[in-house]
C-alpha cells in the first residue's frame, strides 16, 4: 500500500523556504489537572509542519492527556496551546484535525464501508457530494490495507483490523494534523511496518503533520522528531539523531534511558538532604 523503506526517517517533507512554516502545535506554560492531581506539569514545546512528531513515554506519563488537550477534549487545561495558529478546542479546528483514540471508535453492526460511508457523510454531507464520497471512503479502506475486508462486519473483525478502521476514519476528511493515540499497539511487525510507511508517505505527499504516541522504543527512530516524557514532563524534544549522539547511545531506547536517570539523579541530588550539589550525576 507504500512506498517508504523503513529504517532513518525520510527528510522532512516540506521544502526549504526562507522562514520555516510556523508550528502546527505550540505550548507554553502548559498544564493539565486530572481530578486532584496534576497530570502535566508546565511544558513548552512545538510540533513542527509536515513532519511526524513521536510522542514516547512509560504507561500513564501523560501522552494521552497531551494529545487530549491538543485536539481540544480534555477539561483542566491551562498555558498557552495553539494548534494551527487558534487556541485549541476551537470549533474551526474540527475539520483541520484526525484523531485516533487508542479504543477504536466504530460499529460492530454495520460493514468496513458502512463504518467509512457513515462518516464520509457526516464530514461531506449532500448528494452532489456522493461521487467524492465514495472515492474518499475506497482511498481510505485502501490506504489502511482493509479493501479485502471492506465487507466484512467491524464486529467480525480483529483488534488491529478494528483499529485500522478508526485511522481510515481519520483519514477520509485529509485532515492537516493527525493525532494518532497508539496506533500500532497489537498489530504484528509487518502491519506495523506498513503503517509507517503510510503515515510517512501522509506527511510526504500531504504535507500533514502527524502526532503519534508510542511505548514501543524501536518506533522512535520511524519520526523526524521526538517528544520524551517522564511523569506529566517533557524530558528531550529532539531528533532521534540528535538525541542519540548527545547522550552517546546507539538508540533511542538507550539514549531515553540515560535521560531518565539523569533526571532521577537531578531530583534526588536537588531534594536529598545534601541538596548543596545540583549538577546531574553521571
Ligand atoms: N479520568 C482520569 N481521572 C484522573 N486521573 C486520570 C484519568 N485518566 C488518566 N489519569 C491519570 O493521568 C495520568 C496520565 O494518563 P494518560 O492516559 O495521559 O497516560 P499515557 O501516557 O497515555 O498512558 P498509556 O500509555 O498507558 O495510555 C496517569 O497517571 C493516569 O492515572
Amino acid at each position: 500500500m507504500m512506498n517508504y523503506s523503513p529504517g532513518e526517517p525520510p527528510p522532512p517533507s516540506a521544502t526549504p523556504a526562507a522562514s520555516p512554516p510556523p508550528p502546527a502545535v505550540q505550548a507554553h506554560d502548559l498544564s493539565v489537572a486530572r481530578g486532584p492531581r496534576t497530570v502535566l506539569r508546565a511544558l513548552d514545546f512545538a510540533v513542527p509542519q509536515g513532519q511526524i512528531t513521536g510522542l514516547l513515554g512509560p504507561s500513564g506519563c501523560g501522552k494521552s492527556t497531551l494529545m487530549r488537550a491538543i485536539v481540544g477534549t480534555q477539561a483542566k487545561v491551562t498555558g498557552t496551546l495553539n494548534v494551527l495558529g487558534h487556541p485549541a478546542g476551537d470549533a474551526t479546528l474540527r475539520s483541520r484535525i484526525g484523531y485516533v483514540t487508542q479504543a477504536p471508535s466504530v460499529y460492530d453492526d454495520l460493514t468496513v464501508r458502512q463504518n467509512l460511508a457513515y462518516f464520509a457523510a457526516i464530514l461531506d454531507p449532500g448528494r452532489a457530494a456522493a461521487d467524492r464520497r465514495r472515492a474518499n471512503v475506497t482511498r481510505a479502506i485502501t490506504d489502511v490495507a482493509l479493501t479485502t475486508h471492506a465487507d466484512a462486519l467491524a464486529g467480525n473483525l480483529s483488534g488491529g483490523q478494528r483499529s485500522r478502521v478508526s485511522l481510515a476514519v481519520a483519514l477520509l476528511g485529509t485532515p492537516e494534523l493527525l493525532v494518532l493515540d497508539e496506533p500500532t499497539v497489537g498489530l504484528d511487525p509487518v502491519l506495523r511496518r506498513e503503517l509507517w510507511s503510510l503515515f510517512h508517505t501522509i506527511a510526504a505527499e500531504r504535507r500533514a503533520t502527524l502526532l503519534i504516541s508510542s511505548h514501543v522504543m524501536d518506533e522512535a527512530e520511524r519520526c523526524h522528531r521526538l517528544l520524551l516524557m517522564r511523569e506529566g514532563e517533557i524530558l528531550a524534544d529532539d531528533t532521534p539523531e540528535a538525541l542519540r549522539t548527545r547522550t552517546h547511545a546507539d538508540t533511542v531506547e538507550e539514549a531515553f534511558l540515560r535521560l531518565v536517570d539523569e533526571a532521577t539523579a537531578t531530583t534526588t541530588v536537588t531534594t536529598g538532604t545534601d541538596a548543596h550539589h545540583k549538577e546531574p550525576a553521571r
